[in-house]
């Protein structure tokens, strides 16, 4: 006889079904939290909530709440689920605004927080609640007035020599080297935060084991375990505390509390100032009069809490800002050009010296600046909890007491109505006048409010610092291992490019980035060889313009010349009319969605299919279509063609994010062949092509082309 019936089996499937409907319950009892109050929601799945793609780590939590706010588009605000807690994405900007700032007594805590059992975690600047944060917040300002910084600027610039002598040594004349951008930047900015803050010489250059720097690495440093671990800091603040997570691994608070505690005994000892980060907290340690703080004290890891936030705040959100910025300037040469121009002219007048004055004059490198910081914003969200119940004003809302409010900063960057075509860099958008148009709480890279980043103006010194340094000496270029388009890490709780690829979600990325990069683009040269043989006149009126640009440049490919040559790009544009590699486009309808003008609804999740390559050799757009025929795409046929019959990148926000390093790699390689060789048909030649039936992408029979190549006449 078992306990409920007369199976232990039966038994323990009773049981485990009772557990399984309880758990089930349990986690879905809070779900229509929203919609019960009139608010919509993202429709949640049990123990998930919304947040399942976080969970499995295939989505960085920026992004996700990114997706949810392009997703609502004119919504105010909308509930999601973090497991089974109901959270706010504000979307409104005045809403924005009122949480940071003008109510901010509502909302004067972060909802993430540390287990105040680790005490680096939860006594440090960005975790600790009210009323400690207020009086830490004082005591640390002062840590960043422009007196102080100035101050400080003259130990970054001896962290300057060190960069210009590794610089130097690298022996970057001629070609060049490939570098690791991220790790050059983050050795700078460590040596830079090691000194500023905790008055150390590091030189992370000369001593490739610097401890500062090997320390560093591990704190964002993720494997899959850390990841979800700082997901629950930022998102689960109940499990950090019942599972006891620690904000920094033990090696590296081992080593933050062992030389922090060695410096400050030994400027207790030798008496000594030297305005840094020290000198404040020792000030702390023995004068404060806020002895009545419940939650902290001015010593012991409360203390060396704010030198580990300084560090680890200081030289990551840096290194990634400055390598972001390198990534986009070697992917467009011609803001590069400006931007070294405005460099140049400046060191010009001030006989080759870096001053404070100089970092914050040049208005081109503050532009680049923050379109960097648009489209990489570190954090890419911001998250609040409201300490009592809040009744929004003008809208029918009331947020209660505890309630996670998470504000998207990349959906607000993003947002073409803030900022058009979004996906460009352009720091155009940042000219005074651009900037004047602009609504307030759209952009705000270091948050806003009393809460916002307390290192903003010295976070914005270091990169435009370091972008002065290395723009002033080098020239970045593209190269094989630069991943295009970028690729944000999706376990990595701030914004960072990933840094290698492992597991299956990466391998699929790589896959992709492998055919998107390779195929579509070597297919292309190849199709545009193949017609340039059976059409020797356009072949040689395109070597004409190839060869009359090299003499103009001295015989230098550079990119200027690549862009400025109108026949190749006519070549080009219809060999991708022609053989557009992807030759349909596709989308779902997310709603139900009334087609305007025509009588027909698409259901929700109703596949819709474009065919691409139906439009580009429809005749009515494109006479005789099965014609090679450039002249369809000089600059008269262009303005008269009607839009959205021609896009082989795709079109609209889903279009082609390579669209532009595909271009180019075409030309590059087109300019190359046919400067020196000229391509005709030879007996095994495809004539006519036959495209293989067996291939996503178009490709010729059995993926080969035969052609002759030879010599061509170089007069
Ligand atoms: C490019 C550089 C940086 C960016 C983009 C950045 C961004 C941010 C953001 C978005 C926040 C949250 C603000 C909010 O919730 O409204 C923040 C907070 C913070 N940042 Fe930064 N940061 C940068 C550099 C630094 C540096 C260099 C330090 C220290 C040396 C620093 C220390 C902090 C601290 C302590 C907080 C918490 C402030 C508070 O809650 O009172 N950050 N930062």
């Amino acid at each position: 006889m078992a306990l409920i019936t007369a199976y232990w089996g039966l038994d323990g499937m009773i049981i485990l079904m009772t557990l399984i409907i309880t758990a089930y319950l349990y986690m879905t009892r809070k779900f229509k939290y929203w919609k019960k109050r009139g608010i919509l929601e993202i429709t949640p799945i049990p123990f998930f909530g919304n947040f399942k793609e976080c969970l499995l780590q295939k989505k960085a939590p920026a992004y996700f709440l990114k997706d949810i706010y392009d997703e609502m588009k004119d919504l105010p605000y909308v509930g999601f689920y973090v497991l089974d807690k109901p959270f706010l994405l504000v979307r409104n900007r005045e809403l924005v605004k009122n949480i940071l700032v003008k109510d901010f007594s509502y909302f004067s805590d972060r909802y993430n927080t540390a287990d105040p059992i680790d005490r680096i975690g939860y006594a440090n600047l960005f975790f600790i609640r009210n009323p400690a944060w207020k009086v830490i917040r004082t005591k640390l300002t002062p840590f960043f007035t422009s007196g102080k910084m100035k101050k400080m600027f003259d130990l970054m610039l001896i962290c300057v020599k060190n960069l210009d002598e590794y610089l130097d040594a690298l022996e970057l004349e001629g070609n060049g080297k490939t570098i690791e951008v991220r790790e050059l930047t983050a050795k700078f900015a460590t040596d830079i935060i090691g000194s500023t803050a905790y008055g150390l010489d590091v030189n992370s250059f000369k001593d490739p084991n610097a401890e500062f720097r090997k320390y560093g690495k591990m704190i964002f440093q993720y494997d899959t375990y850390r990841a979800f671990e700082m997901l629950a800091i930022f998102f689960l603040p109940t499990l950090v505390r019942l599972t006891r997570i620690k904000m920094f691994g033990k090696e590296p608070t081992d080593f933050m509390r062992k030389v922090f505690w060695e410096t400050l005994t030994q400027r207790m000892k030798s008496g000594l100032k030297r305005n840094d980060l020290v000198d404040i907290l020792l000030e702390l340690k023995n004068n404060n009069n806020d002895n009545d703080l419940k939650d902290f004290t001015f010593d012991g890891d409360d203390l060396l809490a704010q030198a580990a936030s300084f560090f680890s705040a200081g030289f990551e959100t840096s290194s990634t800002t400055t390598t972001f910025a390198l990534y986009e300037l070697a992917m467009q040469p011609e803001i590069q050009n400006a931007l070294r121009k405005e460099i140049f002219e400046a060191l010009e007048k001030s006989n080759g010296k870096i001053t404070y004055d100089m970092v914050w004059s040049l208005p081109y490198l503050d532009m680049v600046m923050s379109e960097t910081l648009r489209m990489y914003p570190p954090l890419g969200y911001i998250n609040r909890m409201a300490n009592q119940t809040y009744k929004v004003p003008e809208f029918n809302l009331v947020i209660e007491k505890g309630t996670p409010c998470y504000i998207s900063m990349l959906g607000l960057h993003y947002d073409p109505e803030y900022f058009p075509n979004p996906n460009k860099f352009d720091p155009e958008r940042f000219n005074e006048e651009n900037k004047r148009n602009r609504p307030s709480c759209v952009y705000f890279p270091f948050g806003e409010g009393p809460h916002a980043c307390i290192g903003n103006r010295f976070g914005l010194l270091q990169t435009k610092l370091t972008l002065l340094k290395i723009l002033s000496k080098c020239e970045v270029t593209l190269c094989k291992e630069t991943l295009v388009p970028v690729v944000i890490d999706p376990k990595g709780a701030m914004t960072v490019p990933l840094d290698e690829f492992d597991g299956d979600v990466l391998t699929a990325q790589a896959v992709t980035f492998f055919s998107a990069g390779f195929d579509t683009s070597a297919g292309l040269i190849v199709f545009t060889l193949y017609e340039l043989a059976l059409h020797l006149d356009i072949q040689n009126t395109l070597r004409k313009e190839i060869h009359q640009a090299l003499n103009n440049s001295d015989g230098k490919i550079t990119y200027d010349v690549i862009m400025s040559l109108p026949y190749m790009d006519m070549v080009v544009s219809e060999t991708l009319r022609k053989y557009p590699p992807l030759g349909f486009l596709n989308r779902k309808t997310m709603e139900t969605y009334q087609i305007p003008n025509f009588n027909l609804v698409l259901e929700k999740d109703t596949p819709v299919y474009i065919p691409m390559l139906a439009l580009h050799y429809d005749p009515e757009y494109f006479p005789n279509p099965e014609k090679f025929d450039p002249e369809r795409f000089n600059e008269e046929n262009k303005r008269n063609m009607p839009s959205c019959v021609y896009f082989p990148f795709g079109d609209g926000p889903h279009a082609c994010i390579g669209n532009r390093f595909a271009l180019l790699l075409i030309k590059l390689a087109l300019i190359k062949m046919l400067n020196k060789y000229e391509v005709t048909p030879c007996e095994k030649t495809m004539i006519p092509m036959i495209i293989d039936p067996a291939l996503s992408l178009t490709g010729p029979l059995n993926s080969v082309i035969y052609l002759n190549m030879r010599k061509a006449n170089t007069d």
